[in-house]
């Protein structure tokens, strides 16, 4: 089997970036988001994507002109069903994806693989829900998904070893590396990263630091690109505190409880960059510690 056609549900920062990076390895894909102005502004920010790589001479005009119109908008998500590979890039909540499995379920090709971009969620729950285990692997890019270089590939118990090579050899066509994770809560990247910023969170919460002397600590105390507050908002706090929730049930330990000052920020509606509040106000000229 050969994967030509991708289907990507959820135009969010994640959806757009992965939309980008497969339409210009060359895949023809779908873009489905349940908010239709998403999946409009997704598209906007693809065209910026591709105009800063050909403005650097990375890419030819042709070709990004070429990748925009291999992207189509769906405008139901069951048109999606008889694509080689569909990625569910949508919200962080297993209610949600299960919705979208469930809703794919009756219009899936015999051979569609099913792949979530969940940050945390055990595959092989997901998995068992749909009528496909053994087509079925978590697709795990990183933000921001063009500059990224990791694809963590995770395996749910079922899957079998064609999709898995399958999905190998799609790393290795958009330009990417793949490291494996075995399915445990959050897999290699976010049981690392995740614990460090909710880390950073308390030291904030205690008063140790402010937003500023935290993150300058991290950036030039240890040559993070970003500080984890910085970071913590490009993530975005729901998503930061929806993985630390899968990691303290998942594992039962009080050392993944998440900071109260997340849970704060969250229940505000304070989500980080893309709600232009978060650690940082980002509303003016230069972003702003919001306390
Ligand atoms: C939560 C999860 O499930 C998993 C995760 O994703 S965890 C988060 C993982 N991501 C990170 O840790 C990101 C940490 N931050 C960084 O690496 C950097 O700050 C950054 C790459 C985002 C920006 O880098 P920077 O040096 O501060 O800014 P800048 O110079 O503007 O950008 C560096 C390059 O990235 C490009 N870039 C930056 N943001 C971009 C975006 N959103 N889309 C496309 N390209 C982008 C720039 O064009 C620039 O390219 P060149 O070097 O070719 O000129
Ligand atoms: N942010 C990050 O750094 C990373 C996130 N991820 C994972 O990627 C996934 C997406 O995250 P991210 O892009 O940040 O989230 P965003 O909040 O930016 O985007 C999620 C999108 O999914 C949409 N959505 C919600 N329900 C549905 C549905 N039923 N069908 C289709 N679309 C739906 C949302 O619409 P609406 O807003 O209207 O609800 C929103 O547009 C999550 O699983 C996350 O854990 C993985 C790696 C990094």
């Amino acid at each position: 089997m050969e994967i030509r056609t991708v289907g990507v549900v959820g135009a969010g920062q994640m959806g757009a970036g992965i939309a980008q990076v497969f339409a210009q390895a060359g895949y023809e894909v779908s873009l489905f988001d349940i908010n239709a102005e998403q999946v409009q502004a997704a598209l906007g920010k693809i065209e910026e994507g591709y105009e800063r790589l050909v403005s650097k001479e990375r890419l030819d005009p042709a070709e990004a002109k070429a990748a925009m119109a291999r992207i189509k908008v769906a405008e139901v998500l069951t048109d999606m069903g008889p694509l080689d590979l569909i990625i569910e890039a949508a919200t962080e909540d297993e209610r949600i994806k299960n919705k979208i499995f469930a809703e794919l379920r009756p219009h899936l090709g015999p051979q569609t693989i099913l792949t979530t971009n969940t940050s945390s969620i055990s595959i092989t729950r997901l998995a068992s829900a749909t009528d496909r285990p053994e087509r079925f692997m978590g697709f795990h890019f990183m933000n921001p998904v063009p500059v990224m270089q990791l694809v963590e590939l995770i395996r749910g118990i079922a899957t079998d070893e064609e999709t898995f090579q399958l999905l190998k050899g799609v790393v290795e066509k958009i330009g990417k590396t793949a490291a494996n994770a075995e399915d445990f809560p959050a897999f290699i990247v976010n049981r690392i990263l995740l614990p460090m910023i909710n880390e950073a969170i308390y030291t904030l919460y205690e008063g140790v630091g402010t937003v500023e002397s935290i993150d300058t600590a991290m950036k030039l105390g240890t040559n993070h690109p970003m500080g984890p507050l910085e970071l913590a908002d490009f993530i975005g706090l729901d998503v930061c505190l929806a993985i630390m929730n899968v990691l303290h049930d998942g594992l039962a330990d009080t050392k993944y409880r998440p900071c109260p000052l997340l849970v704060k920020y969250v229940e505000a509606g304070w989500l980080g960059r893309k709600t232009k509040r978060g650690f940082y106000d980002y509303r003016g000229e230069k972003p702003v510690p919001t306390r």
